[in-house]
């Protein structure tokens, strides 16, 4: 068994006297009374000796308190500054009026009648007089109530008690080896071959040193780190734009009709201001009334400017997308953004009222629906999901679309986010005239299923143990 020199020098002590405080064995080794705990502690983890930690709560007297105790308690200054009777206007300019009055009325030392404050008779020392003088002895609603006024506080000791152990016992009756131990060289000891005759401490290497916490990039946006930077790699720029969107590009402009069901109160966060239509809005109000110059049919009906000019807080960053796209309607383009969107969900483990949303468009002359499923493979192949597979999905911006799905081992084929080429619709009203691809995934979904998490708002809370224990290295998060 391995012992370092002091935790030698505490089990000698300990046979002489079996049972010790750290204040006492801290005089005897002429050690802070705080290592003499850490010496048991280890003594302890090889059942050579025991630590007991006791705690005791003491009850002392606050400053108030303290000048209280001399004063007398605000009730009983009070009381004593007056007759008989006082009006109560009178009483009101005692300066502990307030909350004497309080107590003599609870106490039963005066009543009042008529605006006046008139004394009982009995005023007898209340528990709380007493035991102000008397802490130790007072009982536990006393106390709580001492407590409660400010006039004492509760402070808790903690106390050891090192013994030593049958084991212990043994072990120091076969003998010790006192002599010194080494655990440092200096310069000197190691060139002159002097720590050839010392003895030196040896290194326990299965004991884990102590952790310690470096600050470091909470997990979740290391991942949008990450997704940002394979995005860069592959060529990408990214986009920025407001959280609060007018509804023309948040809906209109995606083709998504007026009374589409998305566009609900219940299910969109609708603001109260108004935003100007942009050049070319008649373009899309074509396009919704009647399909405009192309062949499409349009939604049919009336198209609402008015309903276009609400603001909402953004349910997709694609209303970043179209808007970058109407402002560059001519290849190349492609580009990616990562931001917050807002819906009104209920929340629960998978669904939260804001999450982020990755998004990316390329548009170039002669690409097609493989090219859109070869980047989202290669994106999600970089994230670190090898299966990647897609199935048939419906946008109201998008033909064909998509929904990429990727494997997981628990969980089997799991929907990542959405995706297709835009459709004519919603990019001939800017006079884009090639195919454009576009596609949107959860990011924090992606977070979910690569961190191994159950509930979703884990990503939100910074619980400072799941930070810490979140490795920050291995490619995955
Ligand atoms: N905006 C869609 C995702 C998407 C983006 C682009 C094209 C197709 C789909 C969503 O929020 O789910």
């Amino acid at each position: 068994m391995q012992l370092t020199l002091n935790e030698k020098r505490l089990l000698l002590e300990l046979v002489k006297c079996g049972t010790t405080t750290p204040e006492e064995m801290g005089v005897i080794l002429d050690r802070p009374a705080d290592s003499v705990v850490q010496y048991g502690g280890l003594l302890s983890q090889k059942d050579l000796a025991t630590v007991e930690r006791n705690v005791t709560t003491t009850l002392s007297l606050t400053e108030e308190g303290t000048r209280y105790l001399s004063e007398g308690l605000p009730e009983r200054q009070l009381y004593n500054s007056f007759g008989d009777s006082s009006s109560m206007a009178d009483l009101n300019k005692h300066p502990h009026a307030k909350i004497g009055l309080g107590w003599m009325k609870r106490l039963g030392w005066v009543k009042i009648e008529s605006g006046n404050v008139i004394k009982t008779g009995d005023a007898s020392l209340s528990s709380l007089e007493i035991h102000v003088k008397n802490l130790d002895n007072a009982p536990a609603d006393i106390k709580k109530e001492l407590i409660k006024r400010g006039l004492a506080t509760e402070e808790e000791s903690v106390r050891y008690v090192i013994s030593i152990t049958e084991l212990g016992q043994k072990l120091a009756a076969a003998g010790i080896d006192l002599s010194e131990e080494t655990g440092t060289l200096t310069a000197d000891q190691i060139s002159s071959g002097a720590w050839k005759d010392l003895t030196l401490r040896r290194y326990d290497i299965n004991k884990h040193p102590r952790p310690v916490w470096p600050g470091k990039i909470h997990p979740y946006q290391r991942m949008i780190d990450e997704m940002r930077r394979i995005l860069l790699d592959m060529g990408f720029t990214e986009l920025h734009g407001s959280i609060v969107q007018g509804a023309f590009w948040n809906f209109d402009a995606l083709f998504q009709p007026q009374d589409h069901p998305a566009r609900e109160m219940q299910d969109t966060f609708h603001l109260a201001g108004k935003q100007d239509l942009p050049e070319g809005w008649e373009k899309v109000r074509d396009m919704h009334e009647t399909g405009g110059n192309t062949s499409s049919t349009g939604w049919g009906g009336k198209w609402d400017p008015e309903k276009a000019k609400a603001t909402v807080l953004r349910t997709h960053t694609t209303s970043l997308s179209i808007q970058h796209l109407a402002a560059h309607p001519k290849p190349p383009v492609k580009a990616f953004c990562i931001g917050r969107v807002y819906r009104r969900e209920a929340i629960d483990p998978t669904h939260l009222p804001e999450f982020e949303q990755l998004e990316g468009i390329v548009m170039d002359d002669n690409v097609t629906f493989r090219n859109l499923l070869g980047f989202l493979k290669e994106f999600y192949t970089r994230m670190g999901f090898e299966s990647v597979r897609f199935r048939p999905g419906y946008f109201p911006y998008t033909e064909p679309s998509v929904e990429p799905e990727v494997y997981i081992e628990e969980l089997g084929w799991v929907e990542l986010g959405g995706a297709g080429i835009f459709r004519e619709e919603v990019t001939a009203p800017w006079g884009i005239t090639c195919p454009v691809l576009a596609w949107g995934l959860g990011v924090s979904r992606v977070a979910m299923l690569r961190m191994g998490l159950t509930d979703l708002r884990q990503l939100y809370q910074s619980d400072i143990d799941w930070v810490r224990q979140m490795p920050t290295h291995g490619g995955r998060c």
